[in-house]
């Protein structure tokens, strides 16, 4: 959904919010409870104050020293009760509707019938938005964290969601849970190590959302958010909020005998961590809490070394100022080496902060010529106080150049430390203090390093996958792997991922297939449509050929054109990662909570090509260096490799997953596909391309391999009954053109599975186990554009042309495994009658037999002009961001050759909304095939 869309959905939300009248404020955490649930709960309550008010929120535990984390310096806020916007007066829907239009607004008037929660008929806590009430009590499970242990049973309580700020109530509520079941003293100071939130559909039992939510401000700015998208997408369904706080413990308690400072010090000790290179460093969070405000005019006030300096009165409480305000770690490193604080007196003097640690190595810093052979200690020190903290940087991650000593708060996984080696680098299964990132809002997640090795042209390499990161990290996408980091230190270069759970590789190893249920095959097309969306994101990053550049951004005098193509070129199983969607409870995950993404950007380019003006060619100059395996003809063929070397290397990986998906594997143990293509390799065949999907066979003609077209003919067979399958089966064969000008591009791959998604989602509706069963009945609703421009014109389809040429001339391979059709009544016979277009593709006319034959190198058919129509195209400028997001309408003052139409549009005329409405069923009457 589109952000921009659930934002104003959601200001509408607000504004009508503003306009109601007002009511009161609700009770506290827990007062809407249902009956049955207060009287099961026997735990003593949480004292606070009983009404949680907006303009004045309750007092944190007096423990809880998170005033800090409540105070609202940005004003972000909801307003207090005074200015609170107006609530719905009477909690009973508007007598005046409005006719039902399209937005956020008439969705929610169009649900204000619908029990919102189980008591929203009472619940005078509704939301009014002129035409019907959403309630802004939600549900809300309070899980408190202590020591790693959680309780068995969440705290079940509503919240507000809208409107006023909850988090004091839930932390004060959190705060009691936890004293009272692990029987924390309240001379024990408990503090807030993080907070997590979740949105659960309570139909769906699954993760909608989850965000860090550790204080008031991001209480107001996350928890609307997340509620208003849930009501966005799935007004039908109940849900409820999971808010996770994890605390620590906390006592400075004065030991008779002992200097203060000491007592300080010990504490600190205690919290000391260890990171991945032996190194100690105190999480900042722990320094936070120890070195409170109470505590740092402790430490003043009973150092000795101060008092030989006669400071006034004034000059003390200015000194203690100071060091609260913007030197508590300066504070901290002299007390841990026992450093006389009229050293850091002359320091902070100096204009010394905090902000400026570490202090470098370089340059003199100690103020006082009697502290200097302590001060050594304090540079060898400081940087345990200073550890590194990983944050989100505005427009995704930049670079960093981290100097020699900064401390890391990294730990390696102690299972699995290495998860692989690439020809770059090794990546490493890592894990960041909770307290030093914000990546996730699990903080205790892993993460994936990859360490890039050290040689000559490291730089060089690493320079280039950085690059096409951030170009991606500006415009992210669900199926490709983000990168949350990069940085140099001690000349090594690192890139920080998510941590997957394994690669597709792996993966189609590791799960056997599942039935074709509804979950399964709707599963099965998200994740293949994904990636083709994903590639298509790729290849529209940099502007299109239909859109030179500036002229002033090029060289004065040169005629020179600057362009971008982005490409991967290196996909395959092995690159493409799966991670593990967000779960309720421990249980193991399903096949269907896996999602794939694309990663891996060693090979990729956002490309810059300079060419003199008109000599531009779709194709980049050299081969990449991509899995050969997984290579198409390209380079052999025409000399040069582009995008639609992308689209047949991921047509080579939905093969391997269809062929996974129907089982024709044949040998779980033994990859019986790749084997097979080795054996099937021509005489003439290129080293190292032996179980790549093509080869030159003995006439020295570029070919698919023959067990390649067996295995598309075998899916076919099972496509013939599964009727979307049989769509997403000839797509795979157009990916897999021989000739790179022919193939389809990646939004065509993605058109064709959108339509399969749609149209599956469709079948499902009609008859769940629709893909388990004989089809007895099949109404086409969704088709990808390119189906209806086919007319009947169309040309047969790339399955068409190498199954009828293989068919022909290479059918001598025995020894394939058979295939086990699912569920299916040997559907592989049929009379010729219900010939399929493949096989009709098979006995064509002589015009269709030249464009089946396979490719002669020596012979290659011209490139393919596509026509030139109108269309929108979205441009990405990563070198002048104010060119981003230029829109340039039409190819008009393009002067060039279009070898391929421009990503994301399509060369057909007939629009989406078309396509949807075309008489299908009236085509299937006159018998023509359904080809796309
Ligand atoms: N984010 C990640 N989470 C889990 N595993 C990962 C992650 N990134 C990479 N890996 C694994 O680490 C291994 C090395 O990855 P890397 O991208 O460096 O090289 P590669 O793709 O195997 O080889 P090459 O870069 O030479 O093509 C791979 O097996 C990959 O599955």
């Amino acid at each position: 959904m589109p952000r921009g869309k659930l934002w104003r959905g959601f200001c509408a939300i607000k504004e009508l919010f503003k306009k109601s009248a007002t009511q009161s404020q609700p009770d506290s955490v827990g007062s809407e409870q249902e009956p049955s649930k207060r009287r099961e709960d026997s735990r003593p309550r949480p004292t606070r104050s009983p009404k949680v008010s907006v303009k004045k929120q309750p007092n944190p535990s007096p423990n809880s020293p998170s005033k800090d984390l409540e105070s609202d310096p940005s004003g972000l806020l909801p307003p207090s009760q005074s200015s609170a916007p107006d609530r719905g007066n009477s909690g009973h829907a508007s007598n005046n509707p409005r006719p039902l239009g399209n937005s956020f607004t008439d969705t929610l008037q169009h649900t204000a019938t619908i029990p919102f929660s189980k008591d929203s008929a009472h619940n005078p806590y509704l939301i009014n938005t002129g035409q019907g009430q959403v309630s802004q009590r939600v549900d809300c499970h309070i899980i408190p964290v202590y020591d790693g242990k959680e309780p068995r049973e969440p705290h079940e309580c509503k919240v507000d969601w809208v409107g006023s700020n909850y988090f004091p109530s839930v932390d004060d509520t959190a705060l009691h849970l936890l004293r009272d079941s692990h029987n924390v003293p309240e001379t024990t100071q408990l503090y807030r190590k993080s907070g997590r939130c979740r949105l659960i559909n309570d139909n769906t039992h699954q993760v909608e959302d989850s965000r860090i939510v550790e204080n008031g401000r991001q209480w107001a700015e996350e928890i609307p958010k997340m509620v208003a998208a849930h009501l966005y997408q799935n007004i039908y369904d109940k849900f409820h909020l999971e808010m996770r706080l994890e605390y620590s413990a906390l006592s400075i308690n004065a030991v008779k005998g002992e200097r203060y400072a000491t007592t300080v010090q010990k504490v600190v000790n205690g919290k000391l961590v260890t990171n991945w290179e032996d190194d100690e460093y105190i999480p900042h969070r722990d320094l936070d809490q120890i070195y409170s405000e109470g505590t740092i005019k402790n430490l003043i006030d009973t150092d000795q070394s101060l008092d030989k300096l006669s400071l006034t009165a004034d000059e003390r409480v200015e000194f203690v100022d100071k060091i609260n305000l913007n030197a508590s770690r300066l504070l901290a490193i002299c007390i841990h080496i026992d450093m006389p604080l009229a050293c850091l007196y002359q320091l902070v003097k100096k204009d010394y902060k905090d902000e400026d640690l570490p202090l470098s190595r370089k340059k003199q810093h100690c103020p006082c010529t009697e502290y200097e052979v302590k001060f050594k200690n304090f540079m060898k020190w400081q940087a345990a106080f200073v550890a590194h903290i990983f944050v989100n940087d505005k427009g995704g991650p930049k670079h960093k150049l981290l100097p020699d000593d900064v401390i890391l708060p990294i730990t390696y996984d102690k299972k699995r430390r290495s998860l692989g080696k690439g020809a770059f680098g090794e990546v490493y299964k890592i894990y960041i203090h909770s307290d030093h990132h914000y990546f996730s809002s699990y903080r205790d997640a892993p993460f994936a390093l990859k360490r890039f090795f050290q040689y000559s042209r490291t730089q060089e390499d690493f320079g280039k996958e950085e690059k096409v990161l951030s170009a991606l990290a500006e415009f992210p996408h669900d199926h490709i792997t983000p990168h949350l980091a990069s940085w140099t230190q001690k000349g090594i270069f690192y890139v920080l991922f998510p941590c997957a759970e394994m690669n597709l590789h792996e993966f189609l190893r590791m799960y056997p297939p599942r039935d074709l249920d509804t979950e399964f095959v709707k599963w099965l097309l998200g994740q293949l449509r994904g990636l083709a969306d994903g590639v298509r994101h790729i290849h529209n990053l940099g502007p299109s050929r239909l859109a030179p550049e500036p002229q002033s951004l090029s060289p004065p005098g040169l005629r020179v054109q600057r362009r971008r193509s982005g490409y991967h070129h290196d996909i395959k199983p092995k690159n493409i990662l799966v991670f593990a969607k967000d779960k309720v409870g421990d249980g193991d995950t399903k096949i269907t909570d896996f999602i794939f993404k694309i990663s891996d950007f060693g090979a990729a380019k956002i490309n810059i090509i300079l060419s003199k003006s008109g000599e531009m060619s779709y194709r980049s100059e050299a081969l990449s260096a991509g899995d050969p395996a997984y290579c198409p003809p390209d380079y052999n063929l025409v000399g040069v490799t582009s995008r639609p070397y992308d689209i047949w290397s991921l047509g080579c990986v939905f093969l391997e997953v269809l062929v996974w998906t129907f089982d024709l594997r044949g040998n779980e143990l033994v990859d019986t596909f790749a084997l097979e293509r080795v054996q099937g390799s021509g005489s003439r065949d290129v080293v190292g391309h032996s179980s790549a999907f093509w080869h030159r066979n003995d006439r020295n003609k570029i070919v698919l391999k023959s067990t390649v077209v067996k295995r598309l003919e075998q899916l076919r067979t099972h496509g013939e009954k599964q009727v979307i399958f049989k769509h997403v089966v000839r797509n795979i064969g157009k990916m897999l053109t021989i000739p790179p000008s022919e193939r389809v591009t990646a939004a065509e791959v993605y058109n064709v599975l959108d339509a399969a998604y749609m149209q599956a989602e469709y079948d499902v509706r009609k008859q769940p186990d629709i893909y388990q069963q004989d089809m007895d009945w099949y109404r086409q609703v969704a088709s990808s554009p390119t189906t209806v421009h086919d007319g009947g014109s169309r040309r047969p389809s790339i399955d068409q042309r190498s199954f009828g040429s293989f068919h022909a001339r290479e059918n001598e391979e025995p020894g394939f495994p058979q295939s086990r059709p699912r569920s299916l009544s040997s559907s592989n016979h049929r009379s010729g009658k219900g010939k399929t277009s493949l096989e009709r593709g098979i006995s064509t006319t002589n015009s269709d037999l030249l464009q089946l034959s396979p490719v002669d190198t020596q012979n290659l058919p011209p490139r393919q002009n596509h026509s030139r129509s109108p269309s929108i195209i979205s441009v990405s400028h990563h070198d002048d961001p104010h060119a981003t997001e230029q829109r340039i309408y039409d190819a008009a003052h393009n002067d060039l050759q279009e070898p391929f139409p421009p990503v994301g549009s399509h060369s057909d005329p007939v629009g989406r909304e078309d396509f949807m409405t075309l008489p299908f069923l009236s085509r299937r009457r006159t018998g023509d095939s359904q080809s796309i």
